[in-house]
């Protein structure tokens, strides 16, 4: 994994009090883009110490800057309290504190003054957030300006399938087909893959970008890629198979509007996919509200593309889907071969497969219209991501649920409860005005402390915020066997763990009726409200769904209260 994506998420704050300027080693090999911000960083931390840097050594400034994240103020702020003036009574606060900048060339000039440094050091620790100037608004009427814009439809799907389904070459494939990725890509891919042994990964590699997946083979994350059509811009949440990444998949899923289900036709391998991930997953992505799903067939090209096989799976599968709750008009099936790309973009010109007549997945995924936006709702964002980016030090991403917003504005996070206003946005890579629901957006904030931002908190509008709660009901589906005790909770990329109070009622599945009042226990299959202690305060709010899961496994999911 590059240390860079290691760093995307993580907590600072609490790191820099673990962190006593220890271990950092260059055992893992830096990746390009981190050598060079770790030379502008070192470069930048040697002249703001001025006078003192002979103090520290490259390592120590390399180490800390490492483990700030390439924060050269913070790193400059640590290394004179450590190193070149440790405080020896509580230093006295600092009211007139500059912003970072200029502090690190306040620094420069004076430093070598043991009282100026320490009155530096203390200024980091001083600095005001809210210093910063709030960006402007251009105050634009943002559903009107998305109705005029006529741009494309936009739509995000999860694949979901067993383990080695050929999720990751599945879409490595159809990003190649449609030139979104370039046949020397997938080379290089190729030759690399060979030289490990797993040349048949190479199309999955497009996905599974890190390292680490490379060479367990698996995907870990949940990974974006886009694509676009035509007629409609596409986010691909590529979800692992593996069961121990189901909360990767819940995240991906509760950001869907659609599903592509992977199933391995290769003989036996379809029937253990049955037994295993493919159930569960088809289960959750139900649960966490997705209705329409594209089953890709694969691997067709392993059974000769045998018609019969194909009928044989389509069966089953609808079979278990409508049991599921999926309601078959939602549910289309393709026969395709992700590692060749047959039936993807281009209709399979292998004679065998000329049996099949219908659309190509492709086809299939333009024709999924994606769900109603809410976009008059108050906004509601969870975070996906947290990263540093040149544009800010401090910026998310995430599929905005519902509302809209727009440059200037102010957002809430919660839980925090911090203040928080847009810098700018993104789309696609390209600077926007605006974002409304259903778009996967990259936000530049500032005036707030990278520490009140994590992945899984709700951003929303602080005139219209979601509650933090720590007491909920929630009417759910149970997967196992439900009764009290502790519980991890699972909403989008939020996890917390809590604890199921009390059963007040077994459900009747149709009608929502009480069948049975304080049940002892709730058998898997059956419907029921629980009531939720969470071990601290969260943004939930009515409607939401959420999945249960305790000791690495999903016992139930369903909607709040
Ligand atoms: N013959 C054949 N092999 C395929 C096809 N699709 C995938 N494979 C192979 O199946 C293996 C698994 O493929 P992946 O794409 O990594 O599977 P995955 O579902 O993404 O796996 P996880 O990331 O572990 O969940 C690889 O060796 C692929 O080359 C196909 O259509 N035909």
């Amino acid at each position: 994994m590059s240390r860079h994506q290691a760093y995307r998420n993580y907590d600072y704050e609490n790191d820099l009090e673990e962190y006593d300027g220890g271990n950092y080693s260059d055992e893992e090999e830096l990746s390009p883009e981190d050598e060079a911000q770790m030379k502008a960083a070192t470069a930048e931390v040697s002249t703001a110490l001025g006078n003192e840097a002979h103090k520290v050594s490259t390592a120590q400034i390399q180490q800390s800057l490492w483990h700030t994240y390439y924060d050269v103020d913070k790193t400059v702020a640590y290394l004179l309290n450590k190193f070149i003036a440790p405080p020896t009574t509580k230093p006295p606060k600092n009211k007139e504190a500059a912003s970072n900048k200029k502090l690190a060339s306040s620094t420069k000039k004076k430093g070598g003054s043991d009282e100026k440094t320490d009155q530096a050091a203390d200024g980091v620790k001083a600095l005001k957030i809210n210093d910063t100037p709030l960006p402007k608004s251009k105050n634009l009427d943002v559903l009107s300006e998305f109705e005029k814009s006529k741009s494309k439809k936009s739509a995000s799907f999860v694949v979901v399938g067993h383990v080695d389904a050929g999720k990751s070459t599945l879409m490595g494939r159809l990003l190649l087909d449609l030139n979104f990725v370039d046949q020397r890509t997938i080379e290089r891919y190729r030759k690399e893959a060979e030289s490990m042994g797993k040349s048949s990964f190479a199309l999955a590699w497009v996905l599974d970008q890190r390292t680490e997946e490379r060479s367990r083979g698996i995907t870990i994350d949940i990974a974006t890629n886009k694509f676009e059509t035509a007629t409609t811009s596409f986010t691909i949440l590529d979800a692992p198979g593996h069961r121990d990444f189901i909360p990767n998949m819940i995240a991906g899923a509760s950001q869907a509007d659609f599903a592509i289900l992977v199933v391995d036709a290769a003989t036996g391998a379809f029937e253990s996919g049955l037994k295993g991930q493919t159930r569960e997953h088809a289960l959750l992505i139900r649960s966490m509200g997705v209705s329409r799903v594209l089953v890709a067939v694969n691997k067709l090209d392993t059974v000769g593309w045998s018609q019969e096989r194909f009928d044989e799976i389509e069966q089953q599968v609808s079979g278990f889907l409508s049991a599921t709750g999926f309601q078959l008009t939602n549910v289309s099936f393709v026969p395709v071969s992700g590692l060749l790309g047959d039936n993807l973009v281009n209709r399979s010109q292998d004679p065998a497969a000329s049996w099949f007549t219908g659309e190509t997945l492709v086809k299939e995924l333009e024709n999924s219209e994606p769900m109603v936006r809410a976009l008059d709702k108050p906004l509601r964002m969870t975070i996906s991501e947290v990263f540093r980016s040149t544009q800010s030090p401090l910026t998310i991403s995430g599929r905005i649920d519902a509302g809209s917003l727009q440059a200037g504005d102010a957002l809430l996070i919660q839980p925090s409860g911090e203040k928080a206003y847009i810098k700018s946005l993104e789309l696609d890579s390209e600077p926007v005005d605006w974002a409304v629901a259903g778009q996967n957006v990259v936000i530049h904030l500032s005036n707030i402390d990278p520490i009140h931002v994590r992945v899984g908190d709700i951003v929303c509008d602080p005139k219209s915020p979601i509650g933090c709660i720590d007491t909920f009901t929630v009417k759910v589906l149970a997967f196992d066997i439900l009764m009290p005790g502790q519980v991890d909770v699972h909403r989008g990329r939020l996890h917390a763990s809590g604890q199921i109070m009390e059963m007040p009622a077994l459900l009747d599945k149709v009608k929502g009726t009480v069948v049975k009042k304080n049940p002892k226990i709730v058998k898997p299959a059956s419907v029921a409200r629980i009531r939720i202690k969470m071990g601290s305060k969260v943004p939930l709010e009515a409607g939401q769904r959420v999945v249960l899961r305790s000791n690495g496994e999903t016992i139930a999911a369903g909607l709040l209260e």
